[in-house]
């Protein structure tokens, strides 16, 4: 089963990217959703206490993303803090998806990952393919800011990825999102139709 990874910074369009291979029948896996999937996990909501305090938490007890994000990308020291307590057990589950993808016998998987440091890190280096979404940055800025995060927030963030730059040096393919997303979509459809026949 090939393994197509699709990764870009905040706002640069991956989910919009995502749609339009999911539209031709593919499986996918957003590691955005895996990643709440474990805040909700016993031990990582301890860890998670311990680490960044008892107001993250909301009057349900549940993590209350909003607050967790604005105390963990206040500094990279801070968002390696929260990695080392989440990305492990994002790769659990992430490993656990793939397995099951893999028994249905699906030729192909969609993976979304906001978080891509490099193919030899633990989650990309199964990685068949890697597509690199790139938009300029303040085109994503506005999009981001669009979608519902505050503009501290989006720059934060975006400040503890890795550049443009570092992805279209690791990626396979790289698509720039810096139009319509129509123009994406259609993008990725002649992409998929040519590597289609190749497996
Ligand atoms: C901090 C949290 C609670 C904020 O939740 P929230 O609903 O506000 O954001 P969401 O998870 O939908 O992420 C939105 C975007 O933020 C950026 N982002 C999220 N986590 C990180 C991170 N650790 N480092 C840099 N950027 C990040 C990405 O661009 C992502 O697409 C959440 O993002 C989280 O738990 N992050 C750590 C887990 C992780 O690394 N997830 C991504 C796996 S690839
Ligand atoms: N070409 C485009 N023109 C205008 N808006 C766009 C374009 N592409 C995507 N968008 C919008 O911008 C926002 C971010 O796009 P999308 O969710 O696809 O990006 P993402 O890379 O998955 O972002 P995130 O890192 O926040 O998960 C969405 O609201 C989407 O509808």
């Amino acid at each position: 089963m090939k393994k197509l990874f699709i990764i870009g910074g905040m706002g640069a369009g991956k989910s919009t990217a995502r749609k339009a291979l999911v539209e031709q029948g593919l499986p996918y896996v957003d590691l955005d959703h895996v990643g709440h999937e474990v805040l909700a996990w016993d031990t990582v909501k301890d860890e998670i206490r311990e680490t960044f305090g008892d107001d993250v938490f909301g009057e349900d007890g549940a993590i209350d993303r909003k607050k967790l994000a604005a105390k963990a990308f206040a500094s990279p020291a801070e968002t390696r803090k929260l990695n080392r307590i989440t990305l492990p057990r994002i790769e659990e589950l992430f490993s656990d998806r793939i397995d099951e993808f893999e028994r249905q016998g699906n030729k192909a998987v969609v993976v979304e990952q906001s978080v891509f440091k490099n193919r030899q890190g633990s989650l990309a280096y199964c990685a068949d393919v890697v597509i690199a979404i790139i938009a300029p940055l303040e085109l994503r800025v506005e999009r981001a800011v669009a979608s519902g995060f505050s503009e501290v927030d989006v720059r934060r963030r975006i400040a503890r990825q890795i550049t443009d730059a570092d992805r279209i040096e690791a990626a396979d393919v790289v698509f720039s999102n810096d139009s319509t997303p129509e123009v994406l979509r259609d993008k990725m459809l002649n992409w998929w139709k040519e590597y289609e026949k190749t497996i």
